[in-house]
């Protein structure tokens, strides 16, 4: 401090559950991270479009990094504990037991995936209701969002999970009723998920509309009816049970919880952004676009009145910040299909041989690819090297701005090459078409009515160089890197700092612990290239509507 004393140490806890891992941190209460650790968790595709998870797998987990990220520190400083998740559907029996949620009956496998598609049918049918909860979801209700999937519930596994279920919880509340026995719910999952209003509450003909009528006889007893700002303290902390399991203190306050991609804006858009050149530093908070990438990328942009955004999830009031309203654009697979398509490749052997040779060092595969293009890009911009490979990312439909499910990937310029260079460059026109489905969604958030400057990015991607330039030069903005690359694991610090009390407000606590690491400034020279693959990346899925017209005619 100014006056030289040392202010004593605070330290949180944030567990953030991804789709492929669990991390934990140990935080202080200027947003330093001191402890991180991960741990892989299990997924299942018993069939195409079902991908399925454990709850128990994922508590397990989530014990394995929270006692490890405390080791050798005096637990009577840790002040509070926040968990951020998947939007993933957990389903319980009365006894809180696991459910199956597949034919096959295996209890273990009780948690739907957010990036299942199987109740494509009941999605459908939610929207041709055409009910006025869908205009907080952008219009069109996605395929991955809760009533579609407990509606498939129902109608496929009646007996042996619907009839028998007591209790159905988004993951992020999961855990925080497995740490505390706690089943109020956030209102950032039942806003975003769920279609609960934060100043309606549920609206019963929804329900009854779509044939759950179930919810409302019980008084949503099943999937929520007390609902807490996130940050909130929930009962009296940590059960004794829960903190001998993470290695805690029994009461430890614990956090009504966030989603993951919401944990991750609240650990980069409050930062004090004094001092870095950016022209969001004169502008108010709603200029800034916090973009979470890491299985999924996630587009969360706020506004002081609701804005809606055709095609855009949202508006959600106080689902992040609290008194914002929030809308969420995304896209269902970025990291994941950039994974798909590089290890797919026939090249993908040598890839890895390459990358984890003694004179590589064992670099990463995407920093070898990435060094890779720069060695043949020759005296061109790296960007240029894909003036005739143009690649339409939707390979698990497209979830904003156009909201189409049935969309389906698209690569043209192919050759007849199989090697390093070509895997290298297709890898670089995927990343490019994600920083193009981003450039869209930002247009149609500002067409509505956003006023949008500058991004902030964080997730696994962010870590990529290559990822980070192209979505600076493709939509021409400024993009803010959080000094601590983890920031979705500081936003779950700062809802235990919340929940401790040591803040007044989720605004105090993002104000002092997200900060500004890395700025990365657009090359606005190459502009008019880019502008000339959007035009080729809108023509692309123009071509792919006019495709299925021809085979669906006579
Ligand atoms: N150092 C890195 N360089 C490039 N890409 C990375 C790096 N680390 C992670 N990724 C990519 O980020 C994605 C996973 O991000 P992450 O935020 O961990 O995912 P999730 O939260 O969905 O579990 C993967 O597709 C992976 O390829
Ligand atoms: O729908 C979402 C947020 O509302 C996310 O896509 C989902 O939670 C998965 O996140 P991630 O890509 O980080 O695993």
């Amino acid at each position: 401090t100014m006056s030289g004393e040392e202010e004593p140490r605070c330290y949180y806890v944030g567990v953030d559950v991804g789709t492929g891992s669990v991390r934990a941190a140990l935080v202080d209460q200027r947003g330093v991270l001191l402890a991180f650790a991960d741990q892989p968790i299990k997924k299942w595709e018993p069939q195409f479009n079902h991908h399925e998870q454990s709850s128990e797998d994922i508590w397990a987990a989530c014990c394995v990094v929270t006692k490890k990220v405390v080791q050798g520190i005096d637990l009577n400083q840790i002040r509070g504990l926040g968990f951020d998740a998947t939007c993933s559907l957990v389903v319980l029996d009365k006894q809180f037991r696991p459910l199956p949620v597949n034919h096959e009956g295996d209890s273990h496998r009780n948690v739907i995936m957010w990036l299942d598609h199987r109740a494509v049918n009941q999605v459908h049918r939610i929207n041709e209701t055409k009910h006025s909860v869908l205009q907080y979801v952008g219009g069109v209700m996605s395929v991955e969002m809760q009533a579609p999937k407990l509606l498939w519930l129902k109608e496929n596994l009646r007996e042996t999970c619907w009839d028998k279920a007591g209790h159905f919880f988004d993951l992020p509340d999961f855990l925080s009723w497995k740490a505390t026995g706690v089943t109020a719910r956030s209102l950032c999952s039942l806003v975003c998920k769920w279609t609960y209003s934060a100043e309606k509450g549920w609206d019963d003909s929804f329900w009854k509309m779509i044939g759950l009528e179930d919810f409302v006889a019980d008084n949503y007893n099943k999937i929520g009816n007390q609902v807490l700002p996130p940050g909130t303290s929930l009962g009296s902390g940590l059960t004794p049970e829960a903190a001998k399991e993470l290695g805690l203190r029994p009461g430890v306050p614990v956090a009504a919880s966030l989603i993951d991609a919401h944990a991750g804006g609240l650990g980069v858009i409050g930062a004090d952004v004094r001092g870095h050149g950016l022209i969001c530093e004169g502008q108010p908070v709603t200029s800034r676009l916090a973009i979470i990438c890491g299985t999924s990328s996630c587009h969360m942009g706020i506004s002081k009145d609701p804005i809606f955004v055709p095609g855009v999830w949202g508006p959600y009031f106080s689902a992040m910040v609290p008194g914002f309203w929030l809308n969420e654009g995304g896209q269902s697979v970025t990291g994941k299909l950039i994974d798909y398509l590089v290890q797919g490749h026939p090249a993908f052997p040598e890839l890895q041989a390459n990358a984890t040779s003694t004179e590589t060092r064992c670099q990463s595969i995407y920093a070898y690819l990435n060094s890779h293009l720069d060695l043949i890009k020759k005296a061109e911009p790296v960007g240029f090297l894909t003036v005739d490979l143009h690649v339409w990312p939707d390979f698990h439909g497209n979830r904003s701005p156009l909201a189409d499910l049935t969309l389906k990937g698209m690569v043209t310029g192919l050759k007849l090459s199989q090697d390093l260079d070509d895997l290298a460059i297709l890898y670089l026109a995927t990343v490019q078409a994600i920083a193009f489905g981003t450039r869209f969604i930002i247009e149609a958030m500002e067409a509505a009515g956003h006023s949008i400057s500058t991004l902030f990015l964080c997730g696994g991607l962010s870590k990529n160089p290559l990822f980070v330039q192209m979505h600076a030069d493709i939509t021409g903005m400024s993009v803010v890197l959080s000094q601590e690359v983890e920031s979705v694991l500081v936003g779950a610090a700062i809802l235990g700092a919340c929940a401790s009390g040591d803040f007044t407000s989720v605004q105090e606590a993002m104000a002092r612990m997200s900060k500004v690491g890395k700025v990365v400034f657009p090359r606005l020279e190459d502009k008019k290239y880019y502008d000339k693959k959007y035009q080729v990346f809108l023509k692309l899925v123009e071509h792919q509507k006019e495709y299925s017209a021809i085979m669906s005619g006579d």
